[in-house]
């Protein structure tokens, strides 16, 4: 049972006694102050999206032709916020969603392992990005006990993916989440246009040099010849995959297996036939292709074809009130993208905490003051669609 009155009642009444937050408790204040703490080139690529970031910002704006009903007379002096996943029983329904860059959010670099001990702080777990710039097994160390999950970029060389994922089930990660849009990045003009960016891609290759396969690969050590690491690296980096390597993909582990990227219904169910454990319903957050639908929009047919299998969510959440909508309208979980990757910039560990408890406190409240004491009440009642 986890409620976020303590970090409600620190808001208000350090609010006021005059102690005002130390960081914005809303998106667009945090996005402001993130905007002038980061450096140019990292926030461009945090910030931006594919093309003219159409579907980036429908996204965000698409959750506002959603609406909760509130209902009263409800008793919901204590609310549960707790979901069940791949058989644990997690405190909320957030997580953070794989943000390949996270090392460079915090000034020292080791973004990676200040998320991991966000993670720990707050009970929110981590999927830890195969694009990180410490490797996965220091990262999944600084988690404590909150579960982690791996999002794994499939190599063309599948002795590289096989190994990758027997690494995540050593260190303990619960879940292996295959990202399915990005075998290759999107057309991202703010990217594009920047000299320094292809500096920053240098700093998410850590699983690789630390991989026993990819140093075979690479034949030296990538230490000593960055160059030819980084071919290596960019020859291998993104799969095709179809639907014929699901049984490969299966055989890899017994880990439950996420397919993130999926927004069709029927690619949802050609999934769990395939022997996926859960669905993740995502367009990487407007960052792969533009013109696309919002991906809130295609959540209720996903969940509807998924029936009983779980279905992960993210793409667009910025509020607690977003949380609360994508839970009505049948997410299992919810992931938060860039809003964290603002708090770590902010205040590292700390600071990517404070975001994740707003989230919580803002959802939380939502459901104490509409009458959703839990989030099997909130997803029976579901959300209207506006005119
Ligand atoms: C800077 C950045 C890097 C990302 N890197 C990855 C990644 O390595 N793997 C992945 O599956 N998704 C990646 N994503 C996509 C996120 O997991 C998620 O789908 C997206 O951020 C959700 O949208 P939102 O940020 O608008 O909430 C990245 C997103 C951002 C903003
Ligand atoms: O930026 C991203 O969203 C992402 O997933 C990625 C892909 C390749 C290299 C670096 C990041």
């Amino acid at each position: 049972m986890a409620h976020y009155g303590d970090f409600q009642h620190e808001i208000y009444f350090g609010g006021l006694s005059g102690v005002l937050p130390k960081y914005p408790v809303d998106f667009a204040g945090l996005e402001a102050r993130a905007q002038a703490a980061m450096a140019p080139s990292l926030l461009k690529y945090v910030q931006g999206g594919c093309g003219d970031e159409f579907t980036q910002d429908s996204n965000a704006s698409a959750f506002r032709h959603w609406g909760i009903v509130p209902r009263m007379m409800v008793d919901c002096s204590v609310r549960d916020l707790s979901v069940d996943l791949f058989g644990m029983t997690l405190p909320t329904p957030l997580f953070m969603a794989p943000i390949g860059v996270t090392g460079l959010c915090t000034q020292d670099g080791h973004g990676d392992i200040a998320a991991a001990r966000a993670a720990a702080l707050t009970g929110v777990p981590l999927t830890a990005s195969t694009l990180s710039n410490d490797p996965m097994e220091d990262v999944a160390a600084a988690m404590g006990d909150t579960p982690g999950f791996f999002q794994l970029y499939t190599p063309k060389d599948k002795d590289l993916a096989e190994s990758l994922v027997h690494r995540a089930e050593a260190a303990g990660y619960k879940a292996i989440i295959v990202t399915l849009d990005t075998w290759v990045t999107g057309w991202r003009p703010r990217d594009l246009n920047d000299s320094n960016f292809p500096q920053l891609r240098g700093h998410v290759l850590s699983n690789y040099w630390s991989d026993p396969r990819f140093r075979t690969m690479v034949g030296r050590p990538p230490e000593q010849d960055v160059r030819t690491g980084v071919m290596t690296w960019a020859g291998t980096f993104g799969k095709v995959l179809t639907w014929d390597d699901m049984p490969w993909l299966r055989s890899l582990t017994t880990l439950p297996i996420v397919l993130k990227g999926i927004c069709h219904p029927d690619d949802a169910r050609r999934a769990i036939d395939s022997g996926a454990d859960a669905i993740y319903c995502s367009n990487h957050g407007g960052r792969q292709a533009n013109g696309g639908i919002a991906a809130i929009d295609m959540l209720p047919d996903v969940v509807a074809a998924a029936g009983s299998t779980p279905v992960l969510f993210d793409s667009g959440v910025r509020s607690g009130s977003d949380v609360a909508k994508a839970l009505a309208l049948g997410a299992t979980a919810v992931g938060v993208g860039r809003p964290y990757s603002y708090g770590l910039a902010l205040g590292g560990a700390e600071g990517a905490a404070h975001v994740l408890r707003s989230l919580l406190a803002e959802a939380d409240l939502l459901m104490a003051v509409d009458g959703y004491p839990t989030i099997a009440a909130l997803r029976e009642a579901g959300a209207r669609r506006l005119p």
